[in-house]
């Protein structure tokens, strides 16, 4: 089980998050978001990970200017589109990407993974309107599709003590947390971040 520690705003919480196990960090470029970070801090943080570490950017419905900004300073692996970013938008920045998808009542998963045929993964989250993300919440891990045939990130509302019963249920092949396993929206309780990563990988 792959595991990705989102939100993650300064160098203490990164190498913790590393040394806990975790495979991929999430930094978050979307000003309304209290874990957002510029590129500069952003770039201190990845000069102190391992570059075999899968550093992720979250974009919302940003402009294709502010993303090639954060790419010229950050050496970002992968890219997450987290808003209503079309394929052709995604695709533009010829960069690895996991697309977004929000389980609002009556998605059709299936068409929505089909709308990004590149996109190298779904992170799929909890749906509440007029919030991106990052809400706390879980959905109905049932409607993970499980014949897609494509990567799933599962996400919303995973914590220490829920992410092994999400993972029986939904079946995806890496699980992403955020306020989960905060301390404070912003920062990491490292404690909960190793609870966590030892939870979702059983060991
Ligand atoms: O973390 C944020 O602030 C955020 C803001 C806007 C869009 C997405 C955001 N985070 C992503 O949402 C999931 C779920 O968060 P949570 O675990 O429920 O707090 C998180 O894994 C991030 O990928």
């Amino acid at each position: 089980m792959q595991v990705k520690i989102c939100g993650i705003t300064n160098i203490e919480d990164a190498t913790a998050a590393v040394a806990a196990g975790a495979d991929a960090l999430g930094l978050v470029f979307y000003s309304a978001s209290p874990r957002c970070i510029d590129g500069s801090r952003a770039a201190a943080i990845a000069a102190a990970v391992s570059p075999f570490v899968t550093l992720t950017g979250l974009f919302v419905n940003a402009t294709a200017a502010e993303i090639e900004q954060v790419l010229a300073e950050v050496p970002l692996n992968l890219l997450q589109f987290h808003g209503d970013e079309s394929a052709e938008y995604c695709e533009q920045f010829r960069r690895p990407y996991i697309k977004a998808l929000r389980m609002k009542d009556g998605l059709d998963v299936l068409a929505a993974m089909a709308a990004h045929p590149k996109a190298r993964g779904f992170l799929l989250d909890a749906y509440r309107p007029g919030v991106p993300g990052g809400t706390g919440e879980t959905f109905d891990w049932q409607r993970v599709p499980q014949d897609s045939g494509r990567e799933v990130i599962l996400a919303g509302g995973l914590t220490p003590d829920n992410v092994a019963a999400a993972i029986a249920a939904a079946r995806p092949q890496a699980v992403d947390v955020s306020g989960g396993v905060e301390a404070t929206p912003g920062r990491k309780d490292h404690n909960k971040v190793r609870e966590f990563v030892q939870a979702a990988k059983g060991r």
